[in-house]
């Protein structure tokens, strides 16, 4: 059998339904797919092109960031530690007011190379100039889910709401046919967006069979207005719109009682759990411990870099994994394994690809990363789960493979010219001093 690529000599963690592990592993490519992976001695009647040593290092599914605004990254360290209204009113939105295509393409080119480079494989996105985001993703040979924001007021994309939904309707036809890139409906909040829009959006999002992703039950301020207008908590705002199905991927969901964990699990809609951003904007915690227990699927976001202020899928795992212990006093929950779930295979769920991405199985996409650790911080490997989860650090990322394509290689980006584009970022963002 003829491989394009073979990877040998590492811990697989294949993140598939049995969650099977191989000890020295093998994993082959042949074009866009995985031909094979199984134990070294399973595979060695398969020949290969290229024979890639894993050196003992860990080989599992790239990283899915189920919720991020890439092209924030120009407003990385713009405006810190002010709470979600204060920083958007007076800071974000008053600098997106000056965005323009070329720099969120700018913005979304840097946060490609930052995702690339921490294991990042695919990525979910929400702003403004969407097909922008999609021209870097495609670019960089990333997979992504893109969808423009929509909401009540003014886009400086689209202007008025009703050209919005024109706009996002040229989008779907425009990249249809794209091997990595998917279109979604994304309409902001419940507090940004009125009913007639959300129900409009996501009417939209059933013909055309894609997937619906809002920000909702963000903070205690968001919580109480949506109260005040409509007299029911977001969740139950948005269940009685007839909004809450599989296709719904809810962005922080910090503020959810009961009431709305039970809705969540009743009609299948699934949650981006954003901890550092809700840490960095005091928003709160969410209740994710209860979420898996009521059976909801719930992957692993960063947010914007500029409520982050990185887009490191590693370091937003370990915070997963730590937060919910110290609020539970419970330090059995959310493990390392159920957290690599959540960063991979779970988090594809939430975009509707888990049956192309998300896991290292024969015949789904070659979306693949491979970690060192012959590295002191990651010596002794007793549980490759454990390492990646609480020891890994951005840097022990090697190499980086969608779709069979090597877009990061030896630590080097092959798709982008990451030093020019960090000196074009520099100097794009001094206007906005
Ligand atoms: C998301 S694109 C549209 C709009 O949303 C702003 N935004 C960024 N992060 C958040 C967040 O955590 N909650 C709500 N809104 C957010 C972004 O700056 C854009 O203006
Ligand atoms: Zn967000």
């Amino acid at each position: 059998m003829q491989a394009d690529i073979l990877i040998e000599n590492g811990w697989i963690l294949t993140m598939d339904p049995e969650n099977t592990v191989f000890e020295k592993g093998s994993l082959a490519i042949s074009g866009e797919s995985i031909l094979a992976v199984g134990k070294a001695e399973d595979l060695s009647h398969i020949e290969a092109r290229e024979k890639v040593d894993a050196r003992g290092g860990v080989i599992l599914p790239g990283f899915v960031n189920v919720h991020t605004h890439a092209s924030m990254t120009l407003f990385r360290g713009l405006a810190d530690d002010l709470p979600l209204m204060r920083w958007l009113e007076d800071h974000i939105f008053p600098a997106e007011a000056r965005l323009t295509p070329e720099l969120v393409r700018l913005g979304a080119e840097l946060a490609c190379l930052e995702m690339m480079a921490s294991g990042t494989t695919t990525f979910c996105d929400m702003y403004l100039f969407e097909n922008a985001v999609a021209e870097a993703a495609d670019t960089a040979g990333m997979r992504a889910v893109v969808g423009e924001v929509l909401y009540d007021f003014p886009s400086p994309c689209y202007g008025p709401i009703e050209k919005g939904f024109l706009h996002v309707e040229e989008m779907i036809g425009r990249w249809k046919y794209h091997p990595r890139i998917t279109i979604a409906l994304k309409p902001h909040s419940p507090y940004l967006c009125a009913p007639e829009l959300l129900s409009r959006a996501f009417d939209m999002a059933e013909t055309h069979n894609l997937p619906f992703v809002i920000h909702l039950a963000e903070t205690a301020a968001e919580t109480e207005t949506i109260k005040k207008t409509y007299g029911k908590s977001p969740v139950a705002h948005l269940a009685d719109l007839g909004l809450l199905s599989q296709r719904t991927l809810a962005a922080h969901c910090v503020k959810m009682d009961e009431a709305d964990i039970e809705l969540f699990a009743m009609k299948g809609s699934s949650v981006a759990h954003n901890p550092q951003s809700n840490m960095k904007l005091a928003s709160g915690i969410a209740p994710v411990p209860a979420f898996l227990k009521a059976g909801i699927t719930v992957g692993i976001g960063t947010d914007g870099a500029a409520s982050n202020n990185d887009l490191n899928m590693l370091s937003e795992m370990r915070s997963a994994a730590l937060i919910h212990k110290v609020t539970s006093a419970d330090p059995t929950l959310m493990d390392a394994g159920t957290i690599l779930r959540m960063a991979t295979i779970d988090g594809a769920k939430c975009l509707g690809l888990d049956e192309i991405t998300g896991s290292l199985e024969e015949g789904k996409q070659a979306d693949i990363i491979l970690m060192d650790t012959d590295k002191p911080h990651m010596t002794p490997l007793y549980n490759p789960f454990s390492q990646v989860v609480y020891a890994a650090g951005r840097n022990d990322i090697r190499d980086v493979f969608v779709a069979g394509k090597g877009i990061y290689r030896n630590r080097c980006h092959t798709t982008l010219d990451a030093d020019a584009i960090c000196r074009r970022v520099r100097e794009a963002v001094l206007t906005f001093r």
